[in-house]
């Protein structure tokens, strides 16, 4: 049963991650997110630049983006020779109805951040089982390592639940990309995220949090294989 449930998440991925891949165009400059989803939009945009010539440079947001972008064949650049990307494709962990976005399961939402902010057009792709009238999931957030019991303290002043997240296959916590750790913070149900944002982005230690507030669109891959575009 549990594999069947993960196959199938696994084809509405795969549907969403090709469909967003698809308008990548000739000459543009791209920013290549992290996770499950997205892997399936950097294998397509990969076989698009084999098969069809086309023509592209990437921005990767993480170790693992990257090793999937290099085994591809998709070309890459840096932020600091490309700071303004056409377009980002990402993955979310949680999406709401107004677009507002979770992410950070991967550990990756900092650099995400970074590179979905440097795009003109920021795209979404997620399995329907991401979406949700409100958010609900737990905030990722990258916290100086040096600074996590003052962190601790705020996000419990924030009426906040952190957890440091440990990690499956080393003993002692996550260590990101970045070198920093990272706290799960519960909130239950988020009423307004723009509030939380500014707020958790004031928090002295914090590096970044995983509130993404602008998503233009989300590629929601549905049972059935239908891709489904929210704007
Ligand atoms: O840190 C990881 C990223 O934010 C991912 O994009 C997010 O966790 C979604 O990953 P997946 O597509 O594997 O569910």
């Amino acid at each position: 049963m549990k594999e069947r449930n993960a196959s199938a998440s696994s084809a509405e991925k795969q549907a969403a991650g090709i469909a967003a891949a698809d308008l990548v165009e000739d000459g543009m400059v791209i920013g290549l997110g992290t996770g499950s989803t997205t892997a399936f939009a950097i294998a397509e945009v990969g076989r698009r630049v084999r098969e069809e010539g086309l023509d592209v440079l990437a921005v990767v947001t993480s170790y693992q983006a990257e090793m999937l972008a290099i085994e591809a064949g998709v070309p890459l650049t840096s932020l600091a020779e490309h700071p303004v990307l056409d377009l980002a494709i990402d993955g979310a962990d949680q999406v709401d109805a107004n677009l507002n976005v979770i992410k950070g399961g991967g550990a990756a939402h900092t650099r995400e951040k970074v590179v979905a902010y440097s795009a003109k057009r920021f795209v979404v792709v997620a399995d329907d089982s991401k979406m949700s009238e409100k958010l609900n999931h737990f905030v990722p957030v990258e916290v100086l390592p040096y600074a996590r019991e003052l962190v601790k303290k705020q996000m419990i002043d924030l009426e906040g639940v952190p957890l440091i997240r440990m990690a499956s296959r080393k003993d002692g916590p996550v260590i990101t990309d970045n070198g920093n750790v990272i706290m799960d913070v519960e909130f239950g149900t988020i009423e307004d995220p723009a509030e939380l944002y500014q707020r958790l982005s004031a928090c002295v230690g914090v590096v970044e949090h995983g509130l993404f507030l602008n998503t233009d669109e989300v590629y929601v891959g549905r049972k059935g294989g239908a891709v489904e575009i929210i704007k």
